[in-house]
């Protein structure tokens, strides 16, 4: 059967380019995917992490390259679940496969497709998978990406080559990545309150640091797909009682009862209803109005006025304001600036889910994850004779890649072989995560290494998983100086080494909990309890967000008159 994804016609594509006035615009005509399938499944063993427990320091989060976190998994291991794969697929007699054999064959049918796409879907079911949940109903498992997969995309493969052309301006210089939202997504706050809280505070950063750098903000939102996690134990206990860790609301549920617990592949098909209702909410907000320049730069003076540290944000809200005032008297209309370019992305955890999404184009053959429209390997699954790495190297869409702090220049420039092989800039993306204390010794040599080789990369700044602490109430916790000092680190050794800060990927949120401590409001560890409401990570308050854009942006500019 032909698999088919349909696409934005070519022309309203370039419509959609770069405008006069880049923050804004953004035309989506999404479509209807023609995908029937039929998927079955694979079972997999358990994760094997031996990590350490939930709720001990997450210093070790500061990580590992996942050279040594396969030492930690066990390397053997790794290797035998790639084994394992490839024997069960040789004896499909066994009784839990029986329900689930192998067959991605709905994505490797057309004929006209590269083998490279045409296998996206497959071929990554001959690697070990880590951070896989250990499904105890593969049947059911079957059925949920059987369904999943005669579902129409959730994105567009043209959107999704809009983004690579935006972040291939990123690459070049030519534009900052501003990426952000919850570390864990919850179906409970899907299209809810918080989700326009999340948006209204990325759209409030992008003014600053659009204002402060003269340069596109790309926006791409950790939403509309963040509902998986990666762990550190595949355990949790408390007071005694050991349960499997959550997993993400795509996995199982946070209440620490043995029945959430379970893993539930039902979840995989709420995870993309939740998506596609976030992303319709989304695409709502961000075309109607929501995003209004003047209302935007009105909220920054609300933040400006009540913020502890507003005073010294007051010049640089004063210039936004007067350069919006320089456009109404140049004849622009602001009032039509009141739409944003705006994009998803989300962590390629689950590679049975992301399969499931994975659509070839007919026109090109090109195959892309359909679930968002960046997505990214994390720090514990880039391994790279990984399924994840496997995965990523076959589909089209822009992708990122988290670098911990023991990451080797070896293994970076073999990721820039396996995922951007053509040299293509915009493709890769590399989002340090190295911690506050290494980032100025670890990430030099990677960047030179990866200049040498002639690949044009973006540079991220992730701030926030090197720098996670756990304070005495035992609630994980990132200090706010400290995720500043990070990213002031990524921005000095680019500018030592002449190459750009592409940006920040953050995990925020604009609602006021009390899950990172510091910020111009001053959240102490002993408010900690007040509104610590993440299912995962501390992630920065409204104004501890906005506190980061503002003295972010303060660093560009001196960076640049420097
Ligand atoms: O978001 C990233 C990881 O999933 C998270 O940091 C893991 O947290 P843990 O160390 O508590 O498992
Ligand atoms: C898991 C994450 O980060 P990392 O892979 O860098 O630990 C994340 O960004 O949610
Ligand atoms: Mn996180």
């Amino acid at each position: 059967m032909r698999t088919n994804s349909e696409t934005l016609d070519p022309g309203a594509v370039a419509r959609i380019e770069w405008s006069a006035f880049p923050f804004l615009q953004f035309r989506v005509r999404t479509g209807k995917a023609a995908m029937k399938a039929a998927r079955k499944d694979s079972d997999r063993e358990p994760e094997g992490n031996t990590g350490k427990a939930a709720g001990s320091d997450t210093g070790s989060d500061t990580g590992s390259d996942t050279g040594s976190d396969t030492g930690r998994n066990g390397g053997a291991r790794g290797a035998g679940l790639g084994a394992a794969h490839a024997g069960r697929r040789a004896a499909p007699g066994a009784a839990s496969t029986a329900a689930a054999a192998p067959a991605a064959a709905a994505f490797t049918v057309h004929d006209a497709a590269p083998a490279a796409s045409a296998s996206a879907a497959s071929s990554w079911r001959a690697f070990p998978a880590r951070q896989q949940p250990d499904w105890p109903d593969v049947a059911a498992l079957g059925a949920v990406t059987r369904g999943l997969a005669a579902a129409p995309p959730l994105v567009a493969a043209a959107e999704c080559d809009l983004l690579r052309r935006r972040m291939a301006a990123v690459a070049r210089g030519e534009a900052i990545l501003l990426q952000g939202g919850d570390c864990a997504e919850t179906f409970a706050g899907t299209g809810t309150e918080s989700l326009r809280g999340t948006l209204r505070t990325l759209l409030q950063m992008a003014v600053v640091l659009t204002h402060a750098t003269a340069l596109p903000v790309v926006k791409v939102g950790r939403m509309a797909g963040q509902y998986a996690k990666p762990r550190s134990s595949p355990v949790e206990e408390r007071d005694g009682v050991t349960l499997p860790s959550y997993r993400g609301d795509a996995v199982n549920g946070l209440e620490f009862t043995a029945g959430a617990r379970r893993p539930d592949a039902g979840r995989l098909r709420a995870m993309y209803d939740a998506s596609a209702r976030s992303l319709n909410l989304v695409r709502a907000l961000t075309t109607g109005g929501f995003a209004d320049l003047r209302q935007v730069h009105a909220w920054n003076q609300g933040f400006v006025a009540a913020s502890g540290a507003g005073e010294r944000y007051e010049q640089l809200a004063d210039e936004i304001g007067r350069s919006l005032a320089f456009m109404r008297a140049c004849g622009v209309d602001t009032r039509e600036v009141a739409t944003a370019e705006f994009f998803v992305g989300h962590e390629g955890l689950l590679l049975d889910y992301e399969a499931a999404l994975t659509r070839v184009e007919p026109g090109t053959g090109r195959a892309y994850a359909t679930s968002g429209h960046l997505l990214w390997i994390g720090e514990r699954t880039r391994e790279l004779d990984g399924a994840h790495v496997e995965y990523f190297s076959r589909i089209a869409n822009p992708i990122a890649v988290k670098l911990g702090p023991t990451t080797t220049p070896d293994t970076v420039l073999a990721l820039v072989d396996r995922l951007d092989p053509d040299r293509e800039p915009g493709r890769l993306t590399f989002v340090v995560r190295a911690g506050a204390d290494r980032v100025r010794d670890v990430l030099p040599t990677l960047v030179e290494k990866v200049n040498a080789e002639g690949a044009q990369v973006c540079w991220v700044s992730d701030p926030m998983h090197g720098n996670t602490t756990t304070a005495p109430s035992g609630h994980k916790t990132r200090r706010f100086d400290t995720v500043l000092d990070e990213v002031r680190g990524f921005v000095e050794v680019h500018r030592e080494l002449g190459t750009h800060p592409g940006g920040i990927h953050v995990e925020l949120t604009g609602d006021d909990v009390t899950e990172c401590v510091g910020g111009g409001n001053a959240v102490l560890e002993e408010d900690l309890p007040d509104r610590y409401e993440t299912a995962c990570d501390p992630r920065l308050n409204h104004a501890q967000s906005l506190d980061l854009a503002f003295l972010l942006a303060e660093q560009y500019r001196s960076a640049a008159r420097a």
